[in-house]
């Protein structure tokens, strides 16, 4: 056998670069295969560290480093899909592009023939390497000639262009319009594509790997999970709420809940006022002057403040008293009534009024401002206090008339505003419900808390009818209020 050095590769031999060796008779692919193997250890052997051999294709040995031999054994690194490699085809003037070299595995070694096997450790190493090469038996045979068909060069791709003969199964239809089965019609011959086709990946699938196997939970696809009637949200209850035709236009004519300012002067209001509905924010005595009742234009004077029972003023004057959780806005209510601005203390801040303040509005009735209940900036014990004075006052006082309880418009009424009312049915105590804040919800919002409300105690005997809405910002529905009020005061003796 007989070796051909390239012309490229002779003149690269100074340089350092790798040698290139095609032997006559063998295939091109077989060839540069060779190359690949022989490769790096080209003019590298001439190093003085001998170790190993490496067995040339004719046989003689020749003398290189063990990393030569393990880079040989290696696939070579210039070898890549697509390198560009040197070859005395082309004259040795120009580089050739090689087609792909498919990745071939456990046949990646040399591809030395066991002849050429016959030498020092090369032929044990060798023998170990294929020892841990898995082994594929028929299918690492047929790999290797996909190997060898990989890597043919120009020449051989032209040579392997064959024609096949294709044949297609097309439709035939007989008279009737009914398929005529099994007829295969040749075609003309079809020049298959000159490229070598690409290989198949296989996955090959361990059948004893359960790790993505779907776990049988027992239940059947077929089985229609029980549906569960799951109960409509609080919100969604609220919403299914038809307010009753008085309620709606109730609100529309008092413009409850939120409204636009055009819609405020297209009623009459001056909307330039902070409270254009009814309410004038420090008023003069001249503005109370002009309220419808009479009771309402006095002074409102505070009197007395409580934190304890004991400490309550004599009940020498009927009382209305407003009740309520903290913030719903008791003592803005009192203002809005008034028209006094500033008499009572507000704030933004739930738990600004912590004891129970006194006024006196007229000789016949005088208003008393409760602490509230629920959330509050205080400790709890002290809240509780607060809360368990409420509930003594409205169960015990004499000369209570009327507990006006006022649940914000926006929340409804919470467990405790029940306790409460629960408490005064008992002690049956007169309250009257006052939805307060409708300024800042919707009027459809407004109609069914309203609605909500009344369903829910309809059954009570101490309730008065019917539930206020008001709004102390835009003083919507407080004349009504008012006027039930002073019906109160009306038919009071002192
Ligand atoms: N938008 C709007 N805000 C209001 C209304 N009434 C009161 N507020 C606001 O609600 C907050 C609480 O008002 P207060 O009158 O202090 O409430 P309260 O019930 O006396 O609160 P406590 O004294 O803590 O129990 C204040 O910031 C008021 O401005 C109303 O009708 N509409
Ligand atoms: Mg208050």
């Amino acid at each position: 056998m007989e070796l051909k050095r390239s012309r490229a590769s002779v003149g690269k031999m100074k340089t350092g670069a790798p040698l290139r060796f095609k032997r006559d008779g063998m295939k091109d692919s077989r060839a540069k295969r060779k190359e690949f193997d022989v490769g790096e250890s080209g003019d590298r052997s001439q190093s003085s560290s001998v170790r190993r051999s490496i067995i040339r294709g004719d046989g003689v040995a020749r003398k290189g480093k063990p990393s030569d031999l393990r880079l040989s054994q290696r696939k070579p690194r210039y070898a890549k899909r697509g390198s560009l490699v040197a070859d005395d085809s082309n004259g040795g003037k120009k580089s050739e592009r090689i087609a792909f070299k498919p990745r071939v595995r456990g046949r990646e070694g040399p591809s030395v023939g066991s002849e050429a096997l016959s030498k020092g450790k090369l032929k044990s190493n060798e023998k170990k390497m294929n020892g841990r090469m898995p082994k594929y038996g028929a299918k690492g045979d047929s790999e290797e000639k996909i190997l060898d068909k990989g890597v043919i060069g120009e020449e051989e791709k032209d040579s392997s262009v064959e024609k096949k003969r294709v044949i297609y199964q097309t439709r035939l239809l007989d008279k009737s319009g009914k398929k005529i089965r099994g007829h295969k019609k040749d075609t003309d011959d079809v020049v298959a594509d000159a490229q070598p086709k690409k290989r198949k990946r296989i996955i090959r699938i361990d059948p004893y790997d359960i790790s993505n196997k779907r776990h049988y939970d027992g239940t059947s696809n077929k089985e229609k999970p029980e549906v569960k009637e799951v109960e409509p949200s609080k919100n969604a209850q609220f919403r299914a709420i038809q307010p009753s035709p008085s309620i709606l236009t109730f609100v529309e004519d008092n413009l409850l809940g939120r409204r636009r300012l055009n819609e405020l002067r297209y009623a009459g209001y001056n909307v330039k006022l902070p409270a254009p509905l009814d309410n004038i924010p420090f008023s003069t005595s001249t503005e109370r002057e002009r309220l419808e009742e009479n009771v309402f234009r006095n002074k409102l004077e505070f009197f007395a403040a409580a934190k304890v029972s004991s400490s309550f003023p004599p009940p020498l004057i009927p009382e209305i008293a407003f009740a309520g959780r903290s913030n719903v806005g008791k003592s803005s209510l009192l203002n809005a009534l008034t028209r006094q601005w500033g008499v009572v203390r507000t704030s933004d801040k739930p738990g600004l009024t912590q004891t129970i303040n006194f006024f006196k509005l007229d000789p016949k009735l005088s208003l008393v401002d409760l602490p509230g209940y629920g959330f509050a900036y205080a400790k709890e014990e002290v809240k509780d206090a607060w809360e368990e004075l409420v509930k003594e006052y409205v169960s015990t006082r004499v000369g209570l008339k009327r507990v006006c309880l006022l649940i914000d418009c926006k929340w409804g009424m919470k467990p405790r505003d029940h306790e409460l009312v629960d408490l005064m049915e008992r002690s049956q105590t007169p309250y009257q419900i006052v939805l307060t804040k409708t300024d800042a919800v919707l009027p459809i919002d407004v109609a069914r808390r309203a609605m909500q409300v009344q369903e829910n105690l309809k059954a009570n005997k101490s309730i008065v009818s019917p539930v206020m809405m008001v709004s102390s910002k835009s003083g919507a529905g407080i004349r009504n209020l008012r006027t039930a009020l002073a019906k109160i005061a009306r038919f009071l003796k002192p």
